[in-house]
């Protein structure tokens, strides 16, 4: 696959998934750090900007508390518009980079892209797995229950959005950069075997050999690869700007080195950069690094 690209940026300026507002504003403060000349100036062409237009307030909300889930009719629609479009951009063989919004968003995203790649590989960078169910989230909060809905493990207006469940096989996901899981969570990592590089890993085999194994899992013998990037694997010395922050996390070098093995790779055929919550910072400071993340994994290199 060519190393220049046909990108479509896709904004989802959604939050309902979360337990606080604001990664609604992360793809305007993503796009406002010069993202789309920088990727211009790579090689790439990049198409006209879509956004997916969320019902993004709580007037009138559909807080379910019998299912367990928050927002749950939110949550659902707005990745339903947004599983059109990743499809769209896919089949096209267009490159869809998505903004968020909140990590519920990847449940959209990926579903597009499953319905065009039926062997897709996905590698996850989260200080969180976003493995709870309805039966195990400690918060109900949707942003946390995403990949085990992929995986067609929750509700079925999540597991069933944009084709049939589930939508991706264990074995070809890997996570990266954990550091924070639920007992539920623990769980399921173990009972499906999905290979998880915890920030433990990261510190004895160091970032390079990991990407080298995550990229045998997610790469090899699959026919796309996604990459679904929560700002928050990074430590919150450099990304603070995100709602659930965790200590001990990927350094600055660390995060770029990963995308920079991902772009040399040449396998990368669709990404999205979530949970960027400018109301949490004064300085851009998260949306400034999330901008550079993508322009690493996109080609840019310091020579
Ligand atoms: N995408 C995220 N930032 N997820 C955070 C999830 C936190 C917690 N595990 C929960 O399920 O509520
Ligand atoms: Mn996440
Ligand atoms: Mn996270």
């Amino acid at each position: 696959m060519s190393r220049l690209k046909t990108i479509t940026v896709v904004n989802v300026p959604f939050d309902l998934g979360a337990g606080r507002r604001g990664a609604a504003l992360g793809p305007d403060a993503i796009l406002n750090t010069g993202l789309i000349p920088r990727l211009t100036s790579l090689g790439h062409r990049v198409e006209p900007i879509r956004t997916v237009n969320p019902q993004n307030t709580t007037a009138g909300n559909s807080v379910n508390s019998l299912s367990g889930l928050l927002h749950l009719a939110e949550v659902a629609a707005t990745n339903r518009e947004l599983a059109h479009e990743t499809a769209a951009i896919a089949a096209s063989g267009g490159f869809p980079l998505v903004l968020g919004g909140d990590h519920s968003v990847a449940i959209g995203t990926i579903s597009g892209l499953a319905q065009v790649h039926r062997k897709l590989g996905v590698i996850w960078f989260d200080a969180h797995s976003d493995l709870n169910t309805a039966e195990t989230t400690p918060s109900g909060n949707i942003h946390g229950m995403s990949l085990s809905a992929l995986l067609g493990k929750g509700h079925d207006l999540l597991t069933g959005l944009g084709g049939p469940s589930p939508k991706l096989r264990p074995e070809h996901v890997v996570l990266i950069g954990v550091r924070d899981l639920d007992p539920g969570e623990k769980a399921l990592i173990a009972a499906e075997g999905i290979r998880c590089f915890t920030m433990h890993d990261i510190d004895r085999l160091g970032m390079a050999k990991v990407m080298e194994e995550a990229l045998r899992v997610a790469g090899d013998r699959t026919d796309g690869l996604h990459i679904s990037f929560d700002i928050d694997s990074v430590d919150p010395y450099e990304a603070p700007g995100t709602g659930t922050p965790v200590r001990g996390g990927l350094s600055y070098r660390e995060a770029h080195l990963a995308m920079e093995l991902l772009a040399e790779s040449g396998l990368v055929t669709s990404a999205e950069l979530v949970e960027v919550n400018p109301t949490l910072e004064s300085d851009n400071r998260t949306a400034k690094l999330a901008a550079e993340l993508i322009c690493s994994l996109l080609g840019e290199t310091i020579l």
